[in-house]
């Protein structure tokens, strides 16, 4: 999706007259359509040009259906298209596949197929609650579990029949919860998320008739983000192409984010095989970024080799250096990423041209009470406010309730579920009451830690944010000043939210399909961008690589020393620099430049050769000015 969703509210926007390779892209005529182009170069912008086109040449925008990847995104394309054909623009088909899957069926329900009553995800873990489905292996989630085979069209007989080709006890279990799930739910008239697509697809593979009746409600299909689509999403827009819809789809394969929630990039890169009567698009021309920034972000997605070769030349032929800061643990970058967005201001960049991007969620729990703290205006996105995150709530919550017993605001706080109750039964066990604050508080950080955590990445940034809890309360005196200094806290980032021209902090992921004039990528250090426990480096480039690509002109990054253990700097700064001259960067200090530059040696380890190709240098690519040729060739909401 697209771009300036950052700043404040406005109305439709005036359409950009689109250049040439866009235009011919957006007046294509074919079965179906790829456009495959990198960031900034106007996918979404394009996408709206070809929604255009089509109401121009007579069709109702009614027959058109836009897909977008989010319902935020979707509302963000709303405001692009604007009104048009005399249309509501409201009540305009955009929406997430899972919109599109439950519109359909709504309209032509399937032969036998019950009325459809969606269950969110709240109404779903009621469900699961009251029957008590959940793994005995409690750290996985029951709706992540059943959600995973409903992307993969898996029934739960062909889950079962998985499970037992494989032989293992987790995975038979788990098909066995999700065959309950299933009758439960269809006891109560229910449809999950996941099950729109795959009711509507499962209508259409077993009835001809049926397909005929749906044929032809939409004539078009426009979808953006077409890199995330997961194999039952692909499935779905494969039957409604076979019935005669038009498909059209913008994507960047170098900018796929969820293969870890079944996005699979094999749908993009195989386009032109698979699809039928199939053209291909390719945009060049970035929009967005100076020369240096384009020329950064080649170098590092260079390094992937499972990807498309796409060229990229910078419209802007601006060489303005971007900024690498080293610093020496988290307060520093606080206090430093403080001094940037008021420089930034100072200069007159409006607060919602900046971003403040991370990796994972603990690294923004500093920064956001840093700046609100400061005054400075926020807007806290994807992970969101820090002392609201689960792990963060238990560990303060149980912190507070250890210090002091009667204290019944932190018992609510704390919930109920298996999982508190485990944590108190452990608690007089594993925490010393007596112990001094610091170390209390870093007694339950651990304990909160150790219990009940997921497993993978999602168990690594749950000890995070446990830990960056518990570092927090540590630091405060004692009971007192820590309830005060959350409450603190809390009510900065309120008053903070409250206005619309801010700063956002967001996690990378939150933070795809936009731009802002200045962003800071913050904690780009090994082990947490490459997270540690990312099992694909290519994704974890990608996850960098759309980091940098959301800045127009000012690109800062930083790494600390020390985030609780020591940390060197991640081998993608020196992966991203590699394609810039000396002056394009600009170093807070010499250490700096060489604790970057010795990054690669420190990724030569045998840790590190299990990622593969990781710490392969790229080659330096040539420069924007003259087109830089790169080397070699839980999905939406309704
Ligand atoms: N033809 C054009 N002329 C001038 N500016 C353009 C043109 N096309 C796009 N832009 C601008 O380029 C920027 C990026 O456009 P857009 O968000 O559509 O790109 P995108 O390819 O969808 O990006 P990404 O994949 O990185 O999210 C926007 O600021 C947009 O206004």
């Amino acid at each position: 999706m697209s771009s300036p969703s950052a700043a404040p509210e406005t109305g439709p926007e005036r359409p950009l007259p689109l250049d040439p390779d866009q235009r011919l892209a957006a007046e294509a005529i074919a079965a179906s359509v790829l456009v495959l182009a990198g960031p900034g170069t106007g996918k979404t912008t394009t996408l709206v040009g070809r929604y255009r086109h089509l109401v121009e040449s007579g069709t109702p925008p009614a027959r058109i259906f836009v897909s977008t990847f989010t319902v935020r995104a979707a509302a963000e394309l709303h405001r692009r298209i604007g009104d048009s054909g005399g249309e509501t623009v409201r009540r305009l088909p955009i929406g997430t596949l899972h919109s599109l899957a439950a519109r359909l069926l709504t309209r032509f329900p399937p032969p036998g197929c019950p009325p459809v009553r969606i269950f969110d995800d709240q109404a779903c873990g009621r469900l699961i609650a009251r029957h008590r489905l959940y793994h005995s292996d409690e750290t996985k989630r029951p709706q992540d579990l059943f959600g995973a085979y409903k992307d993969r069209l898996l029934d739960p007989a062909a889950a079962m029949a998985e499970a037992k080709a494989k032989n293992e006890p987790d995975l038979i279990e788990a098909a066995t919860l999700y065959a309950r799930y299933q009758e439960v739910l269809s006891a109560e008239g229910g449809f999950d998320f996941g099950d729109l697509i795959v009711a509507l697809v499962r209508g259409m593979e077993s009835d001809p008739a049926y397909r005929a009746r749906i044929a032809g409600f939409f004539d078009h299909l426009l979808i953006d983000e077409f890199q995330d689509i997961n194999p039952a999403q692909e499935r779905m827009l494969r039957l409604l192409r076979d019935q005669g819809a038009f498909l059209w789809a913008v994507g960047d394969d170098d900018q796929c984010l969820y293969a870890w929630r079944s996005a699979d990039p094999a749908f993009i890169l195989g386009f032109e095989k698979e699809w039928p009567d199939p053209a291909l698009f390719r945009l060049s021309r970035n929009y967005r970024s100076t020369a240096t920034i384009v020329d950064a972000a080649q170098a590092l997605i260079g390094g992937n080799r499972n990807r498309h070769a796409k060229s990229l030349a910078a419209q802007n032929p601006s060489r303005l250096p971007v900024t690498v800061t080293g610093l020496e643990d988290d307060e520093d970058e606080a206090a430093y990423v403080l001094r940037v967005v008021r420089g930034l201001a100072g200069k007159g960049v409006p607060w919602h041209e900046m971003a403040v991007l991370y990796r994972a969620g603990h690294v923004g729990s500093r920064l956001q009470i840093a700046l609100a703290e400061a005054g400075v205006p926020v807007v806290v996105r994807g992970a969101g406010e820090f002392w609201q995150l689960t792990p963060v709530r238990l560990t303060a919550a149980l912190i507070r309730l250890i210090a002091n017993p009667g204290d019944m605001e932190a018992r609510a706080l704390l919930g109920h579920g298996k999982r508190v109750e485990r944590l108190l039964e452990q608690a007089p066990d594993k925490i010393d009451e007596s112990a001094p604050w610091p170390a209390l508080c870093r007694q339950v950080g651990r304990l909160v830690s150790s219990t009940a955590r997921p497993p993978g990445e999602e168990g690594v940034q749950w000890r995070d944010l446990c830990y960056a809890a518990a570092d927090l309360a540590a630091e405060t005196g004692g009971l007192d000043q820590f309830i005060a200094s959350v409450e603190e806290q809390r009510r900065s980032l309120r008053a903070a939210e409250a206005g619309g021209d801010a700063v956002v902090l967001s996690t990378i992921h939150g933070a795809k399909g936009l731009e802002w004039a200045a962003v800071v990528v913050a904690g780009c250090e090994d082990e947490l961008l490459p997270h540690e426990s990312a099992p694909d480096i290519e994704e974890e480039r990608r996850l960098m690589y759309v980091a940098v690509t959301r800045a127009r002109r000012w690109l800062v990054l930083s790494f600390v020393a020390e985030r609780r253990k020591r940390a060197l700097p991640s081998p993608f700064l020196r992966e991203l620099l590699a394609g810039l001259d000396p002056d394009q960067i600009r170093w807070n200090d010499d250490d700096t430049r060489r604790r970057v530059q010795g990054a690669l040696r420190s990724a030569d380890t045998p840790k590190r050769a299990a990622f593969g190709d990781r710490t392969k240098p790229p080659p330096k690519p040539r420069k924007s000015g003259g087109g830089t040729k790169p080397r070699g060739t839980r999905a939406g909401r309704v």
